[in-house]
């Protein structure tokens, strides 16, 4: 399986029509993850480009669907798009269908333990010898309230009557009905689990590392809220690791000249990995030891692919020398990686930096702190704010200047749906 994109809605069009315009007939046979049940507009061109499966999240009709659940009078429009898209979903050989297999048991147990492991929180951490991991506590609770609040329901009833207007009456009824919440309930836990590994946390972010020379564009960081974005999902990655010791994700993102049509501006998505075993091995083929085990012909090392090596080798876009690309990684990148990431000509990487400059066995992270020619950013507190340790409202600023949200972001953030208040 491999990633092709990564898309979201746009002030004029819909997450689906962009993944169209984005991709075009490179969409047959293709998965295909929505947020809302897609509107006839989006899914008509979506099946017309030969799709495999249509999978959607269970909560969140389109706003002209949700209108009429509000107000059951409401437009003639709304229930015509919504026939129009049962009978593009009953007459197409793409699946249209509700994705939400339960997780396995011990997941949500296991995210919480491991979140913190990251370099992200060992680093707070580190930073306040008189604070324990207790914060990521604090961290995964406001990130579950933030998750609840925009994905699921709390409203039982309003939830049934959504499932209706989305043609889903089979799932009204229990045990389906108290099975579907009880699975999205999980899922957001997860994802909230994972989000606060990077949390937003006094003026801890992504800051320069070194002071090395590259061209101006190529200094400029992204926005903190962005460039955090981008390594929870690198994050999220690192969960499917077949290193049993050690998870690693990695992202690439690169930025066009000008602004796109897709919700994520200039942003395009280029590839992702994980550090795992080369593709079609099974369970025993290559060792799984690490630096402790004195026999160094049993150890993972010489066959694991690390994440940045998996996310290079599936990108589904080339890296253009002329466009400023960059790499999330969950760890720091070692010394086999730093000079792939170079010679691919990526030109930022966001990483964590708890291992750099140690050298074990089998693997060293020497190389990366004299890497030039490529700005690093690393997960540290502002250098602005080294010496003041203020916590208050963090998120107003980003890279330590007051934020300010752009008209057209505001136009979007209304056009979006909030089923929080039910
Ligand atoms: N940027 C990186 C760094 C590492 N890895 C992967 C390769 C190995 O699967 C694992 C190695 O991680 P560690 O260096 O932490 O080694 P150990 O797993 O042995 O842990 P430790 O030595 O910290 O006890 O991580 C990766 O994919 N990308």
């Amino acid at each position: 399986m491999k990633i092709v994109g990564l898309h979201c809605s746009s002030t004029d069009l819909h997450a689906g029509q962009i993944a169209l315009i984005k991709h075009g007939s490179r969409l047959k046979n293709c998965d295909l993850y929505f947020s809302r049940k897609p509107c006839s507009t989006c899914l008509k061109m979506i099946v017309n480009a030969g799709v495999n499966r249509i999978s959607y999240w269970p909560a969140d009709p389109e706003i002209s669907l949700q209108n009429e659940v509000s107000n059951p009078t409401s437009t003639e429009d709304a229930k015509l798009d919504a026939k129009a898209v049962e009978r593009l979903k009953s007459n197409s050989r793409a699946r249209v269908c509700v994705l939400l297999q339960p997780l396995v048991c011990y997941m949500v147990q296991f995210i919480e333990e491991t979140s913190t492991k990251f370099d992200f929180i060992q680093k707070i951490a580190k930073s306040q010898p008189d604070c324990n991991t207790d914060f990521y506590t604090a961290c995964r609770q406001e990130r579950i309230k933030e998750y609840e609040s925009l994905f699921l329901i709390s409203n039982e009833e309003m939830h049934k009557q959504i499932l209706m207007t989305m043609g889903l009456e089979n799932l009204c009824e229990n045990p389906y009905f108290s099975n579907l919440r009880q699975n999205m309930k999980d899922l957001v836990l997860v994802l909230a689990s994972v989000a606060a590994s990077v949390p937003v946390y006094g003026y801890f972010g992504f800051y320069k590392s070194g002071s090395q020379q590259t061209n101006e564009a190529d200094d400029q960081c992204l926005p903190q809220d962005v460039a955090r974005h981008c390594m929870i999902q690198a994050t999220l990655l690192a969960y499917r690791t077949e290193d049993h010791k050690t998870g690693v994700g990695a992202i690439i993102w690169a930025e066009e000249k000008s602004r796109g049509c897709d919700g994520t501006g200039a942003m395009y998505f280029v590839g992702c990995g994980y550090n795992a075993f080369p593709v079609g091995s099974e369970y025993a083929d290559f060792p799984h030891m690490d630096d402790k085990q004195k026999d160094r012909e049993i150890r993972k090392f010489r066959y694991i692919i690390h994440a940045e090596q998996n996310a290079l080798t599936f990108r589904c876009r080339e890296i253009k020398p002329d466009e400023r690309s960059m790499i999330f990684v969950t760890k720091c990148p070692c010394d086999e990686c730093v000079p792939l990431i170079k010679g691919a000509g990526i030109k930022q990487i966001y990483a964590g930096d708890v291992d750099a400059g140690k050298k074990k066995a089998d693997i060293s992270y020497m190389k990366f702190g004299e890497l030039e020619g490529v700005s690093k950013f690393t997960w540290q507190l502002s250098p602005l704010h080294t010496n003041a340790l203020e916590f208050h409202d963090p998120t107003a600023r980003e890279n330590g200047v007051q934020k300010t949200k752009s008209l057209d972001d505001q136009q979007h953030q209304s056009k979006k749906l909030c089923l929080g208040h039910y």
